[in-house]
């Protein structure tokens, strides 16, 4: 039941009560109607957006992707990687309606009542492989973060069939599925950029051995200047294909140190280096900071798809890359001992990273 008093979250176990433990996650707060954003949400002030630091002419870079293998494609690709490490791609083989159809299958999953999403909660959940969550860790945060989030990490058919939630599972099979040819080919071409031709199954297991499939849901928000959609950070994937819808929100750090806004464009996917792709390259792919702002008119949603190692492999610069006479730059690592370093604390930038450093 919604609480009813004036300020019903000034204590806190009620608000996580309400939004965690019933599973109303924010989106419940935010039918509720209330007028000011609950305390536990305001972020302090050095990690609100603050827009002077926008750079509104700049923008990443669009590659179109119907002629990947031209080597002026590739080089823009590889540049964009190095430089950016963030980029939208235009033209690529996934079809228009796979991407229609998990946004739709999106917002159904979120339209289900919080009893139904909470059997997916860390609670409640069978598995760990499929969890519907809010904020990032709210556990260790001290300000929340203004989203909800269903995550299914994928092992094989039969487990998604077993245990992905029946609305929104084959949506989300096809599209991971159609992804994967862009994925190898991006794959492709970023290896041959550091003279790694050809991707046998092992590195292939290592680029890509697992995948995980996010569903995002940033609801309208009362003082949506006050608090974040995501925090500062960086994905710790090896590539991250992002599908978002076209509210906008998603801001990415350059060079500068200033932030840009990434457009949404119709049909396009934003791609981006994470952490594990920066480590295997030895620091030549860079993974960057990004963060999204809270909407106070419309909910937005983004579906990401992180192109993972699998959590048994070990990370670091490619012995390719070792053997050309390159100083390394990061040790190995366990891949799942990343993770979990990644999830033990709040979002903070680029910081994860150092755990790899040498
Ligand atoms: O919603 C977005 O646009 C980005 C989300 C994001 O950065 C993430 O899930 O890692
Ligand atoms: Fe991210």
């Amino acid at each position: 039941m919604a609480p009813t008093l004036a300020d019903p979250f000034s204590d806190s176990s009620a608000l996580r009560e309400f939004v965690i433990n019933q599973g109303n996650g924010v989106k419940g707060l935010s039918e509720l109607g209330l007028k000011a954003l609950p305390k536990q949400y305001i972020q302090p002030l050095d990690e609100r957006m603050c827009m002077t630091n926008v750079v509104p002419l700049e923008s990443i870079p669009i590659i179109d992707m119907s002629n990947w293998e031209d080597p002026e494609v590739a080089k823009s690709i590889c540049d964009a990687a190095s430089k950016w490490g963030f980029f939208q791609i235009v033209n690529h083989d996934v079809p228009i309606e796979v991407l229609e159809n998990v946004k739709d299958a999106t917002y159904r999953f979120f339209s289900l009542p919080a009893d139904v999403k909470n059997k997916y909660s860390k609670e409640h959940s069978s598995s760990n492989n499929v969890r519907f969550g809010t904020s990032f860790t709210p556990q260790t945060e001290k300000a929340l973060e203004w989203k909800d989030y269903l995550s299914l990490f994928y092992v094989c058919e039969e487990e998604a069939s077993a245990l992905w939630p029946s609305i929104c599972r084959e949506q989300v099979l096809d599209y991971m599925k159609k992804s994967e040819v862009v994925i190898k080919q991006l794959l492709h071409v970023l290896m041959k950029g550091l003279n790694v031709n050809g991707i046998d199954e092992t590195k292939e297991s290592l680029l890509m051995g697992s995948m995980r499939t996010n569903l995002n849901y940033y609801p309208k928000c009362p003082n949506p200047e006050l608090t974040v959609g995501v925090g500062r950070h960086s994905d710790i994937s090896t590539l991250t294909i992002l599908l978002q819808d076209e509210i906008g929100g998603l801001y990415v750090k350059n060079e500068r140190d200033n932030w840009i806004h990434v457009p949404p464009i119709k049909g396009s996917l934003v791609i981006n280096v994470g952490d594990a792709l920066q480590i295997l390259s030895n620091g030549r792919y860079r993974s960057v900071e990004h963060r999204v702002v809270a909407n106070g008119s419309k909910n937005r949603i983004s579906v990401p798809i992180f192109v993972n190692p699998r959590p048994g492999d070990m990370i670091g610069p490619l012995p390719e890359l070792i053997a050309n006479g390159e100083k390394p730059i990061y040790k190995q690592v366990l891949y799942s001992d990343y993770v979990k370093h990644f999830f033990r604390k709040a979002h903070d930038g680029k910081k994860t990273v150092e755990f790899a450093e040498l």
